[in-house]
């Protein structure tokens, strides 16, 4: 399991995150929700040790071999397959492992374009292919479908699923949608400035929610 304990942080004296305790359970799949500025991201970030809280600890109960991807993934200035490629070590990298990253994810066609002239949903893709290409056993992801069109939603989802469950991989997402939420995960954490207000199923927090402020964020999504 991975511990937070007593997180907090403070920009210009304005907590952003806090949470006195929470557990991630190894064998699960979460969704971080909450309105913009919520403290997703820098949940995330704390996660994924590229940002250290100003208090408080993450402990994990097993060594973590990580794969994080932040809202606007960096995109080098050569080809797309390199761009996939530069995720492993020289002498890991084979050529049909990056083209297979790419065909999960439907942009094996644009295998020899630069990856710093893609569309944003292109690159987004881009760079979960860099993500799925290697192994891992904690997948952080920021948002991973926020550019793609529908299609590229749900290519990207397909892909994301097969390889959690290929890899035994615990899954932390951040996402604006509910939908993507049941579709993908077992576990449901609403971010509200900064606190988790509620925890639990998907099914239970997004279709049954306790707190007003989930219902009124839930009543944006009828059509
Ligand atoms: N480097 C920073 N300096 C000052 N404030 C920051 C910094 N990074 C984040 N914040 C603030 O912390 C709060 C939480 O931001 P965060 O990016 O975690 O939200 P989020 O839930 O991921 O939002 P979004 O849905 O827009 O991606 C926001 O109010 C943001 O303005």
């Amino acid at each position: 399991m991975i511990e937070l304990k007593d997180i907090k942080k403070i920009y210009d004296a304005r907590v952003v995150l806090d949470i006195p305790h929470l557990v991630f359970d190894l064998k699960k799949r979460y969704a971080l929700i909450g309105v913009n500025g919520s403290g997703k991201t820098t949940l995330l970030r704390i996660l994924a040790g590229v940002l250290k809280p100003d208090s408080g600890e993450v402990t994990s109960s097993t060594p973590n071999n990580m794969g994080y991807m932040p809202q606007s993934p960096y995109a080098f200035r050569f080809s797309v397959e390199k761009n996939v490629a530069i995720a492993m070590d020289k002498e890991q990298v084979s050529k049909d492992q990056v083209l297979e990253a790419l065909k999960a994810v439907g942009m094996d066609h644009l295998q020899h374009a630069y990856g710093n002239q893609l569309s944003g949903g292109e690159t987004q893709r881009m760079a979960l292919a860099r993500m799925i290409v290697k192994p891992c056993n904690l997948l952080l992801l920021d948002e991973p479908t926020a550019s793609a069109d529908i299609r590229g939603t749900s290519q990207i989802e397909k892909a994301l699923l097969k390889y959690v469950d290929d890899n035994n991989c615990t899954l932390i997402l951040s996402t604006h949608s509910p939908a993507q939420a049941l579709r993908l995960v077992d576990e449901v954490l609403f971010l509200d400035e900064g606190r988790v207000i509620e925890q639990g199923s998907a099914e239970n927090v997004l279709h049954h929610p306790k707190h007003p402020v989930i219902q009124e964020f839930l009543d944006h999504w009828k059509i």
